[in-house]
């Protein structure tokens, strides 16, 4: 008999609550590998905090979170490693003071005893992974705002290969396509989507996005947030098919509904 698949994430039981707000009422959850996932909800009610959570970012209150395999016991900031997360957030957050190569290379830098040139070679390979071959010279300040979502991604995806690289890359995407033009967001779009067909790269994803062009083009599975619960769970297809009151109200946007 083969062994049944096993989760790259799990939740078990979650809950945080900030102040006397319950955000995540016990949630359960799981991820497998090579899944293309969707955390939709109206704002407020959640998502990013899953991400921060999953990258090991936020302890929460309760429950159990399993990365890998492995039990998160603290946040990074208190020792807990990375695991083999790779965080892209809303804003770019790159160093302006930086260039891009020093950028993508940051953690090398900082962490590893690679030799500059190493990591240069590793930077223009992830450059070339985002379509951005050749401009490790540059300053953010010179860059559009689509090329530096690419250039946040191409630092998410570095690893270092000094620490033989235990886990595959989980990726996470906080509203990456937030404030792009179509054409940028669809560049970003079909990135990542062959971010994870690239085996070493990415092994499974969750986005938060808003933007409709961004859940039909990366997502296959959504799971949707509110009131602390995952509400839905199931096929992108599905969910826009779905007579589900808070998937209808969402995806018609109409302000008649459940959602206040
Ligand atoms: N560190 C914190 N301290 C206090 N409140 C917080 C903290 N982090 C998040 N919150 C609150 O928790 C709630 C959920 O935040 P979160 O960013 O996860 O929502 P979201 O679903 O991602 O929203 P959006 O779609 O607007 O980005 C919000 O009301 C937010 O103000």
């Amino acid at each position: 008999m083969s062994e049944p698949v096993q989760p790259i994430i799990e939740f078990r039981g979650v809950s945080q609550s900030f102040g006397r707000k319950v955000i995540l009422d016990d949630v359960d959850l799981k991820i497998y590998p090579g899944e293309a996932v969707g955390v939709i909800g109206p704002s407020g009610t959640g998502k990013s905090t899953i991400l921060r959570i999953v990258a090991g970012l936020l302890t929460p209150d309760s429950g159990e979170v399993i990365v890998h395999g492995h039990r998160r016991q603290r946040s990074i900031e208190e020792g807990e490693k990375a695991l083999g997360v790779g965080l892209v957030f809303q804003q770019s957050a790159l160093f302006d003071s930086l260039t891009v190569a020093e950028n993508v290379g940051f953690t090398l830098y900082r962490d590893s005893d690679l030799r500059p040139r190493e990591i240069r070679a590793i930077v223009e390979e992830n450059l070339e992974l985002v379509g951005l071959p050749g401009i490790g010279d540059r300053f953010p300040a010179e860059l559009s705002g689509g090329m530096r979502k690419r250039v946040s991604l191409a630092r998410a995806i570095v690893i270092n290969p000094e620490q033989h690289q235990q886990y595959k890359n989980i990726l996470l995407y906080d509203e990456p396509t937030a404030g792009l033009d179509p054409v940028a967001s669809t560049r970003i779009e079909s990135l990542i989507r062959h971010l994870l067909s690239q085996d070493h790269v990415c092994c499974c994803y969750l986005i938060v996005t808003h933007q409709f062009s961004t859940i039909d083009n990366t997502t296959d599975r959504i799971i949707f947030l509110y009131d602390g619960k995952i509400q839905w769970d199931g096929s992108t297809a599905d969910a826009y098919k779905s007579e589900h009151p808070l998937l209808k109200q969402f995806f018609s946007g109409s302000i008649d509904g459940p959602i206040s």
